[in-house]
């Protein structure tokens, strides 16, 4: 069984790199691979803090610039995240860093480590990419909000926290335009894709340990659920 987490660069490096966080999490989940020989997981990294750093520096250099610049440096610190990450499971994940989520590359470890692809979207679409090659029909995002709200509660104060969701509303929130730096709890590119392929999204805060120890085993969570009811 394969468990497929794209973890939010707002929690591996909020600002600066999370250490007590990352040790924490990685417990977590080792804890979870040793429970069942079956369990496989890939984690997919955010660039967080240091890819809007240095967007904000290109854009204060370049004036508007190119939309791809922006994200091949956002994706560069996907990839660097995504080093300190696999490094972190070197026991249980032999393969290099997935920059790719279609080239060829093994999978025989317990845990596989993904990174940003190609400009366009985020690392949410290569999580879809990779669910879609492994079959997966979940994903379980984590990221720097409990849930999804009817609107960003960043900007709007009135905005109430939904349990489930649909693709249809969810697109409605998210909008179908990409933006280098996007900050949207699943990004409309990915949307798009995870809507045609009828996958359940799973949105919750990282932070939340013993909240994800719970959603990994499938018993009470508090979350959205985007998408399908049952998986
Ligand atoms: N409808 C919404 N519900 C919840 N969060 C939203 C919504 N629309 C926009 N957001 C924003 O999306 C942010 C999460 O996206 P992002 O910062 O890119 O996270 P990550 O780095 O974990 O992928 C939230 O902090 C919130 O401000
Ligand atoms: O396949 C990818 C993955 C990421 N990015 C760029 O890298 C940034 C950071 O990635 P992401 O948004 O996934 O990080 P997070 O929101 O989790 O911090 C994005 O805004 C994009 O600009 C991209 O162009 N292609």
């Amino acid at each position: 069984m394969i468990t497929i987490i794209s973890l939010g660069g707002s929690i591996v490096a909020p600002d600066d790199i999370d250490i007590p966080y990352l040790r924490a999490f990685a417990a977590v989940l080792r804890e979870f691979l040793t429970e069942s020989p079956e369990r496989k997981v890939i984690l997919i990294i955010g660039g967080g803090g240091p890819a809007r750093r240095y967007q904000h520096a290109y854009r204060e250099l370049m004036g508007a610039g190119s939309s791809e610049d922006q994200d091949w440096i956002g994706i560069m610190a996907t990839r660097l995240n995504a080093e300190l990450v696999r490094s972190l499971f070197a026991a249980e994940c032999a393969t290099p860093v997935v920059t790719d989520p279609t080239a060829e590359f093994d999978f025989s470890g317990r845990v596989l480590v993904a990174a940003g692809w190609k400009p366009g979207f985020s690392t949410d679409f290569d999580a879809v990419m990779l669910a879609e090659r492994f079959g997966a029909s979940r994903i379980v995002n984590l990221s720097n909000i409990d849930k999804v709200y009817s609107a960003d509660p960043r900007q709007d104060p009135d905005a109430v926290p939904l349990d489930t969701i649909d693709w249809d509303k969810f697109r409605e929130l998210v909008g179908t335009t990409w933006t280098p730096g996007k900050n949207t709890p699943f990004d409309p590119i990915a949307t798009r894709k995870a809507s045609e392929l009828n996958l359940q999204v799973i949105a919750a805060g990282g932070r939340d340990l013993p909240n994800l120890e719970r959603l990994l085993r499938s018993r009470e969570f508090h979350g959205t659920i985007i998408g399908r009811s049952s998986v």
